[in-house]
């Protein structure tokens, strides 16, 4: 699948997802997720929602040392990748990807499939659809934890006939929110990363995930050269070599918004991404995003604007994003 065909192709890939999706059990303790790349960060925003809502999570590196949790996540969409692979806690394992003939579908314990089709080389479908999963699991377990039981395993339509899985948030409200997202006005944004010699990408707590993906899929795509960054930790020291070169990508209603008035300053260009009512000012495009009261399904829609980004920079330079330049022998298994 080409690259805007994985970004329009979300809507439809979400729904069909959810509608199949199997949810393991929990009994408690603390949850490990693991991935690289793209899984790391989709690890990265759902350890930081699912602590929000009282359950022990972490997100640890594929490439780091095992962790003994007492259930550990390896999140892969492809199944393929090697250090995933080579992650070998000693507790029980659950594989979460998007196919089931793949190793790591036969080297964990458990299988969450994601089932969201066909995906393009620059992950889109198979990324929004691991959000979702980890957003419906940390429902499901949440909503037993906070009661004191155990949660058995569950499906989609075995929760409650809808797409709540107990906090409320109906996931089956998601495409409608997406296809909202594919076509919010981006102004000047892609003209404004464009331009720069360096993209800055900053956020703070579940939407960590988007910088952290939006930076690697701006590099894979537009090819920018990107750095990311957690909001708090940005305003440290790392912010004090912008200058008019630079864009920051800020994605938050918080203190991101601050922020972007806060760079303006120093000549720098803003891709402000948000929910929030913002004053319009010279060098700032605002993208205004659709509410989602969920943390994980916000970051979905957070994801497809900058997606969007990525595809209208690579055509601006005539990119086709069809594939990697380096080879994969040595970071996919086959
Ligand atoms: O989720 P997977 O299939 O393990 O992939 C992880 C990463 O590997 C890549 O496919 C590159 O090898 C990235 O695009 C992706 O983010």
């Amino acid at each position: 699948m080409k690259f805007p065909e994985g970004i329009a192709a979300q809507p439809a890939a979400l729904a069909t997802s959810l509608g199949s999706l199997k949810l393991p059990s929990y009994e408690g303790g603390l949850i490990a997720l693991v991935g690289i790349g793209a899984s790391e960060y989709a690890a990265q925003g759902a350890a930081s929602a699912w602590r929000s809502t009282g359950l022990p999570a972490v997100a640890i590196p594929a490439s780091a040392p095992p962790l003994d949790a007492a259930v550990t996540l390896l999140i892969s969409e492809s199944g393929r990748s090697a250090e995933v692979l080579a992650y070998k806690p000693s507790s029980r394992t659950i594989a979460l990807t998007n196919f089931p003939g793949s190793p790591l579908a036969a080297a964990a314990d458990e299988l969450i499939l994601l089932n969201s089709g066909p995906d393009s080389p620059v992950y889109t479908t198979g990324y929004t659809a691991t959000l979702q999963a980890l957003g419906a699991l940390g429902d499901h377990w949440t909503a037993a934890a906070s009661a004191g039981v155990s949660a058995p395993a569950s499906t989609a339509a075995a929760s409650n006939g809808a797409g709540s899985f107990g906090s409320g948030f109906d996931w089956t409200s998601l495409p409608a929110l997406v296809s909202a997202a594919l076509v919010a006005p981006l102004g000047a944004a892609s003209a404004y990363l464009d331009e720069a010699r360096v993209v800055d990408v900053v956020a703070s707590g579940v939407s960590v995930a988007t910088a952290g993906e939006g930076g690697l899929l701006l590099r894979e795509s537009g090819r920018l050269h990107t750095a990311v960054h957690e909001t708090r930790n940005y305003l440290h020291g790392p912010m004090e070599i912008l200058d008019q070169q630079t864009t920051c990508v800020l994605i938050g209603d918080g203190r991101e918004v601050q922020l972007a008035y806060d760079v303006l300053e120093y000549g720098t260009k803003v891709v402000l991404i948000t929910t929030a009512d913002v004053e319009p000012a010279d060098n700032l495009a605002v993208i205004k995003l659709p509410e989602a009261s969920n943390g994980l399904a916000r970051a979905v829609v957070e994801m497809v604007v900058v997606q969007r980004l990525g595809w209208e920079v690579a055509q601006r330079r005539g990119l086709k994003v069809d594939g990697f330049r380096h080879r994969q022998s040595d970071t996919k298994v086959s």
